[in-house]
C-alpha cells in the first residue's frame, strides 16, 4: 500500500507573523518504490520528512503508511538525516541495534539483525569500532542499517549525502540504488541535488517554494541497473536539464536562495 500524503498544509507562526510551509501536498508512493523529492532551499522538503516522520503534526491533511494514519514516529519509517546522528559512545553494532532496543526486542534476536544489516551496507568488521574511527559515508552506512534494522515500511531520507564530499557521495549514491534493488525497500528522499535525484529515482517530486507545494511529477525513463556511467547517458542530461528547467522556474522569485550552488550540478 506504501505511501499516502492527502491534502497536506502546514503553517508556522514566526514572531513576523505566520508562514505557509506547505500547502495541498499530495503523494502517492506504491510499495518499494524509489521516490525524490527535489527543490529549492526553503520549498518545504525537510518539512514534508518531519510530518511524514511524525516528528511534527500538519495544520491540515493527512499522512498514511499501509493504510494507516501517521500520529507520531513508528518503527515503520527509518529516518536518516544529513548531519551523522550515530552516538559517539556506542559501538557501530550498538547504534544498529539502539532502535530495536527500545522496542524490547531481544538480545540473541538484537544480535542477529545487527550482524545481518551490518553485512548489508558492508561495515560487519566495524561492528566494534566507535563512530569517530568511520569515515562521513561509513558512519551514514550505519546510520542506514540503523534505519533499516527495524525493517521499516518506508526509508525516509533527509540530504543524507549532502555533506559527504563529491566522490563519496557518489559511491554512496551508487550503495543506495544498490541496497534498494537488493532489500526492495520504500524509499522517500529529499535532496536539492538534481544529479542525485535524477540518478536514484524513478518518479520525482519537484517542489516549488513559498509556499511548497508540488510544481510537478516526473517519470525518470532510465534503466533500473543504473551505474554512474548512467549518468553520461543523452537520456540523463535531458531528465536532468528538464528538472534544472523547471528549478530555475523557481529560482526567477527565489534567486537569492536558489544560487547554482544550491543546485550542486
Ligand atoms: N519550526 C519552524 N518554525 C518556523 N518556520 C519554519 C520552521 N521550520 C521550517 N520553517 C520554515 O518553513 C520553510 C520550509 O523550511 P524547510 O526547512 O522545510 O525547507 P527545505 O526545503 O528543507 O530547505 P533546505 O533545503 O534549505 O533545508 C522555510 O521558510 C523555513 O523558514
Amino acid at each position: 500500500m506504501g505511501l499516502q500524503v492527502y491534502n497536506l498544509h502546514k503553517q508556522f507562526t514566526t514572531r513576523n507573523g505566520s508562514l505557509v510551509a506547505l500547502k495541498d501536498i499530495n503523494l502517492n508512493i506504491e510499495e518499494s518504490e524509489f521516490i525524490c523529492a527535489v527543490g529549492a532551499s526553503g520549498s518545504g522538503k525537510s518539512t514534508l520528512l518531519r510530518l511524514i516522520a511524525g516528528l511534527d503534526t500538519p495544520t491540515a491533511g493527512h499522512i498514511q503508511v499501509d493504510g494507516v494514519k501517521v500520529t507520531g514516529p513508528g518503527p515503520d519509517r527509518g529516518m536518516v538525516f544529513q548531519k551523522y546522528t550515530l552516538y559517539p559512545w556506542m559501538n557501530v553494532a550498538e547504534n544498529v541495534g539502539f532502535g530495536l532496543r527500545l522496542q524490547g526486542i531481544s538480545k540473541s534476536e538484537r544480535r542477529e539483525k545487527v550482524g545481518y544489516y551490518l553485512q548489508v551496507v558492508g561495515l560487519s568488521e566495524f561492528a566494534r569500532a566507535l563512530p569517530k574511527e568511520l569515515s562521513g559515508g561509513m558512519q551514514q552506512r550505519v546510520a542506514i542499517a540503523r534505519a533499516l534494522a527495524s525493517q521499516p515500511k518506508i526509508l525516509l531520507l533527509d540530504e543524507p549525502f549532502g555533506a559527504l564530499d563529491a566522490q563519496t557521495k557518489e559511491t554512496m549514491q551508487q550503495f543506495l540504488i544498490d541496497l534498494w534493488r537488493n532489500t526492495g525497500v520504500t524509499v522517500l528522499m529529499i535532496t536539492h541535488d538534481v544529479e542525485e535525484a535524477v540518478f536514484l529515482a524513478q518518479r520525482l517530486y519537484i517542489l516549488s517554494s513559498r509556499p511548497g507545494t508540488i510544481k510537478k511529477e516526473l517519470t525518470m525513463d532510465l534503466p533500473s541497473d543504473r551505474t554512474y556511467h548512467t549518468k553520461r547517458h543523452s537520456t540523463f542530461q535531458d531528465c536532468k536539464e528538464t528538472v534544472l528547467e523547471l528549478l530555475r522556474g523557481e529560482s526567477i522569485s527565489h534567486n537569492f536562495e536558489l544560487s547554482e550552488r544550491k543546485i550542486a550540478v
